[in-house]
C-alpha cells in the first residue's frame, strides 16, 4: 500500500484538502459507518496498516491510499465516520458525507445489540441521502453497502446471532454480507473492502442500473466472493435490461446458515406465514420482545385520524434546538437522566420546525425496543411537571395507497414509554413525510406490501 493520509476533518468533508488522486485512477469513495464502539476505525487501520491497535480515539478520520485488489491498483478514499451524532452540525455533516460516498461500510458489533439495530436507521440515511440527489425522485442511487458484523471473536458476549445479522443485511438491501474480527483476522476484513471494491466496480460500468424503490419485481441472486470479478460482472451484465428488478448481491459462501435468497423470496410469496410470523419472530430476539397485539394493527392497521383531525400546536416557539435523537449511543446513555434536558434534534426532521401533538394512540410501533427503566423514569418525571422540555419524537407519515394516514415509530422509545407510564394520551411528534420503501427499510420482509 502506499500514498497513506490520514486527516481529521472537523467540518464537511467539501472543506476537506484531501489528496489528489490521479486523472487516470478514479478513486473509491468510501465511508466507514456504524454505532459507536463497533470497530470502524480498526477495521479500516487494520486494512491499510493490517496491524490491531486496540485503542484509538472517537474522532472522524479520512485516509487516502493505494491497494491491489483483484490485480488492480485501487485508489482508496475512506471516511472513518463518528457513531455518535451529538449535534445538528454533526449530523448534516454526516448526512453530506453520506452523499460524498459511492459504497458503504455499514458495521455493527455482534456483542452490542443497540449497534445492530441501528444499521437500519443508517440505512434509512443511506437510502435517503442518495434518493435525494437523484432527477427521479423514485429512484434509490444503487451504491453498494456491505453490512459488516464485527468482534466475533468475543464469542462469550455475542448477542447477535450469524443468521439474524444475514436476515438483517437481505431485509434492508445489503450487497452482502460480513461476519469479522478486526482483531484476530486481517484477511476477512480485506475480504470486506475487496467485496466493496467489487460492487463498486460493477456499480460505476453500469451507473444506470438503479434499484427501483417500488415492491415490484425482487431478483435475486447468489454471488460469491470467491468468484472471478468478471464472471460477477458478465453475470450483473445479463440483467442491465431488467429496469424493474432489483438486484441483490449476496457475497460469501458461510457453511451452513448462509440463506439462498432467491429460495427466501420464492418462499415469501408462497408462505405468508413465513413473511408474516417469523421474521417478526426471529426479530424480537434482536430487538428485544416484540408487541404480540401490536404486530396485528401493524398488519392490518387500524382506519386512523386524517392530518386535519390532529390537534395542530405551533409550538415551533418554545422548542429549544436540540441535537441529534436518532443516533444516540452509550455515551449519551451514560448521561441519560440527562436526556430530556440535553439539547436534542433528530437527523430525520432537523429541518422540520413543525410539531404535532397527536393521540398516542395513532402510533404504530412495530418494534419494542429494550428499555432502560431509570431513563424511562427520568423523562416521566421532566414530562410530569413541563411537557415541553421533552423533544418531540419522530414519526414516519405514510399515505396509504387508498387515501387514510399511516403514523410509524421507531426512534424516540424511552420517550414513548415515558407518556405510556404516566398515562399521557398525546405526545408530541414531528411527522417525517415517508414512504413504504422506507418502511421496509425498517421492518424488512415484514413491511406490507400496501397500507391501505
Ligand atoms: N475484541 C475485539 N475488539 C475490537 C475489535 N475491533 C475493534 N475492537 C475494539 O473496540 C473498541 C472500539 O473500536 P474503534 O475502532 O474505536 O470503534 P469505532 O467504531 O471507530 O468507534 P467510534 O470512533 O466511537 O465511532 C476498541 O477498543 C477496539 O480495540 C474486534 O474485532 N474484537
Amino acid at each position: 500500500m502506499s500514498g497513506i493520509n490520514s486527516f481529521n476533518p472537523k467540518s464537511s468533508l467539501g472543506k476537506i484538502g484531501y489528496q489528489r488522486h490521479s486523472k487516470e485512477m478514479k478513486p473509491i469513495r468510501i465511508m466507514v459507518l456504524g454505532h459507536t464502539g463497533v470497530g470502524k476505525t480498526a477495521s479500516v487501520v487494520r486494512f491499510i496498516t493490517r496491524r490491531f491497535i486496540g485503542d484509538y480515539d472517537t474522532k472522524e478520520h479520512f485516509y487516502t491510499f493505494n491497494s491491489t485488489i483483484d490485480n488492480e491498483v485501487i485508489s482508496f478514499e475512506v471516511l472513518d465516520s463518528i457513531g455518535l451524532l451529538e449535534s445538528e452540525t454533526v449530523a448534516s455533516t454526516f448526512e453530506t458525507n453520506i452523499r460524498w460516498a459511492e459504497a458503504f461500510i455499514l458495521m455493527y458489533s455482534v456483542t452490542d445489540k443497540c449497534s445492530f439495530e441501528e444499521v437500519n436507521r443508517f440505512k434509512f440515511l443511506i437510502n435517503y441521502n442518495k434518493r435525494r440527489r437523484k432527477l427521479c425522485k423514485d429512484d434509490i442511487m444503487d451504491v453498494p453497502v456491505v453490512l459488516v458484523a464485527n468482534k466475533t471473536d468475543q464469542f462469550y458476549d455475542r448477542m447477535v446471532t450469524p443468521e439474524e445479522g444475514l436476515k438483517r443485511s437481505q431485509e434492508i438491501g445489503c450487497a452482502c454480507f460480513h461476519e469479522i474480527s478486526v482483531r484476530e483476522s486481517v484477511d476477512e476484513v480485506k475480504e470486506v473492502f475487496r467485496d466493496v471494491c467489487r460492487f463498486w466496480r460493477f456499480n460505476s460500468r453500469f451507473p444506470k442500473l438503479k434499484r427501483s424503490k417500488s415492491d415490484s419485481i425482487r431478483l435475486s441472486m447468489t454471488i460469491h466472493s470467491d468468484m472471478d470479478p468478471e464472471k460477477i460482472i458478465s453475470l450483473c451484465c445479463d440483467l442491465q435490461d431488467e429496469k424493474r428488478r432489483s438486484i441483490l448481491l449476496f457475497g460469501r459462501t458461510r457453511s451452513s446458515w448462509q440463506h439462498d435468497d432467491e429460495q427466501d423470496d420464492v418462499l415469501d410469496e408462497l408462505e405468508p406465514r413465513i413473511r408474516f410470523d417469523e421474521p417478526f419472530r426471529s426479530r424480537a430476539k434482536t430487538d428485544g420482545n416484540l408487541l404480540i397485539n401490536r404486530a396485528k394493527k401493524w398488519r392490518i392497521p387500524s382506519p386512523i385520524l386524517s392530518p386535519p383531525t390532529i390537534q395542530i400546536m405551533p409550538l415551533c416557539h418554545i422548542v429549544k434546538r436540540r441535537n441529534s435523537i436518532s443516533m444516540r449511543g452509550h455515551k449519551s446513555r451514560e448521561t441519560s437522566s440527562n436526556e430530556a434536558t440535553s439539547s436534542e434534534k433528530s437527523v430525520h426532521s432537523a429541518n422540520n420546525d413543525e410539531i404535532y401533538v397527536m393521540p398516542i394512540t395513532e402510533i404504530i410501533r412495530p418494534l419494542q425496543p429494550i428499555l432502560d427503566e431509570k431513563k424511562v423514569d427520568s423523562i416521566a418525571d421532566i414530562l410530569k411537571n413541563k411537557v415541553e422540555d421533552i423533544p418531540p419524537i419522530d414519526v414516519l407519515w405514510i399515505e396509504g395507497s387508498e387515501g387514510g394516514n399511516y403514523f410509524y415509530s421507531f426512534g424516540g422509545c424511552h420517550r414513548y414509554a415515558a407518556h405510556k407510564k404516566i398515562g399521557e394520551a398525546e405526545i408530541r411528534v414531528k411527522l417525517v413525510k415517508s414512504t413504504l420503501s422506507d418502511l421496509q427499510v425498517y421492518l424488512g420482509s415484514s413491511c406490507p406490501k400496501t397500507l391501505k
